[in-house]
């Protein structure tokens, strides 16, 4: 995306302040509560006025005070998504999901409604009424509304908050496959840190109204961390596994991860501690964890009064936890050769 934002809004006594330009197709917008992330999206859309600046959008002024430039709402090609999916009652899925696309200019359609119904997996539901659908169906509507009108843009704010953890996790990768599949730009609201790295490559981080940082969402992932008791967490996606045994076999880049989960379609996410990767040098005659990958260790950096150690597991990254002791034992520096032995209980499957 190419948005263009420096703009000023005071509202009573809260003032929210921010000059920046995002280039990532997925970018977050991070903060505490209180910290303005709904107003910027309100003033993004159109739904509330700045007080002065400007808003470019793929090089199309959208608010311009100088310029006397308001595009109302209707006209920024900005969709928005919700935390509760907000359908019409008394249409069906299909009209529901024909919405947007009906009054979007034909030039403009660059998303055919059969595709994307079938990557929403919502084929079997088009003649059922809004009503009767779960809460995971009627987001993934919602959703598919939004992208049908084939927006510049996605603003989605707190789109997983009140969903059970269950749901959220079910819809997470559909959010992803459309994004993907479609190229379309995504502002992703949320306070969950885990909820960014799954959706955004980029954050906005605000507090108190003003922009305080733009970083790569690995980079807010590891200063979170640094300050946080638990340590660094390592996210892996994982693709469809092959079942050896009792346990389940995940194609990894140019090799494989053994792990306990495994069963069911799709991909996967998962969770592994830094901490429970064991940093070896040279071979043991036998041990008991499955996973042995050799790595290259790329960087040192401080996690939480440990080091965190990071690997470069032909061309796949993790993060190792270890104390200072042991990399002056070892002799760890970037560079050197280690290998990570893991055991295949120690990942925890969150999608
Ligand atoms: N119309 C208004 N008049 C006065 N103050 C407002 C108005 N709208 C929002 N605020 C205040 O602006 C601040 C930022 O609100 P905003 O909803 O943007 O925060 P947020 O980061 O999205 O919070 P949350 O994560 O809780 O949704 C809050 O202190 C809020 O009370």
């Amino acid at each position: 995306m190419e948005l263009e934002v420096d703009i000023e809004k005071r509202l009573g006594a809260f003032c929210c302040a921010a000059a920046f330009t995002v280039h990532s197709l997925r970018c977050g917008v991070f903060g505490p509560s209180g910290s303005g992330k709904s107003t910027l999206m309100n003033l993004l859309a159109g739904l509330v006025v700045p007080d002065r600046g400007r808003i470019r959008l793929a090089g199309h002024t959208l608010y311009d005070a100088e310029a006397g430039i308001n595009l109302p709402p209707e006209q920024r090609r900005i969709g928005v998504v919700f935390q509760h999916a907000r359908l019409f009652p008394h249409m069906n899925v299909r009209r529901n999901l024909l919405y947007g696309w009906r009054r979007t200019d034909p030039g403009d359609r660059r998303i055919e409604p059969e595709a994307l119904i079938k990557v929403l997996n919502l084929g079997h539901l088009l003649h059922r009424g809004v009503t009767r659908l779960s809460g995971g169906e009627r987001q993934r509507v919602a959703l598919g509304r939004t992208v049908l009108a084939c927006p510049r843009l996605i603003l989605m704010d707190e789109p997983l908050t009140g969903l059970d953890e269950e749901l959220k996790y079910q819809i997470i990768p559909y959010l992803q496959r459309v994004l993907d599949q479609f190229a379309i730009p995504l502002l992703f609201i949320s306070h969950s840190l885990r909820e960014m790295r799954l959706m955004t490559d980029e954050v906005l981080v605000f507090h108190d109204g003003a922009l305080q940082a733009q970083v790569s969402t690995e980079s807010l992932a590891r200063s979170d961390m640094a300050t946080a008791g638990g340590g660094y967490v390592n996210m892996l996606h994982l693709g469809p596994p092959r079942q050896v045994g009792d346990l389940w076999c995940y194609p990894w880049g140019e090799t494989e991860l053994v792990l306990t989960e495994g069963g069911g379609a799709g991909d996967k996410f998962f969770e592994l501690e830094a901490r429970d990767i064991i940093l070896l040098k040279g071979r043991l005659a036998a041990i008991s964890a499955r996973n042995l990958l050799t790595c290259r260790v790329v960087g040192l950096f401080g996690v939480n009064n440990r080091v965190g150690v990071e690997l470069d597991c032909r061309g796949n990254r993790l993060v190792a936890q270890i104390v200072q002791e042991s990399v002056c034992e070892m002799g760890l520096a970037a560079g050197g050769e280690v290998v990570a032995a893991i055991k295949a209980s120690s990942f925890r499957r969150i999608v």
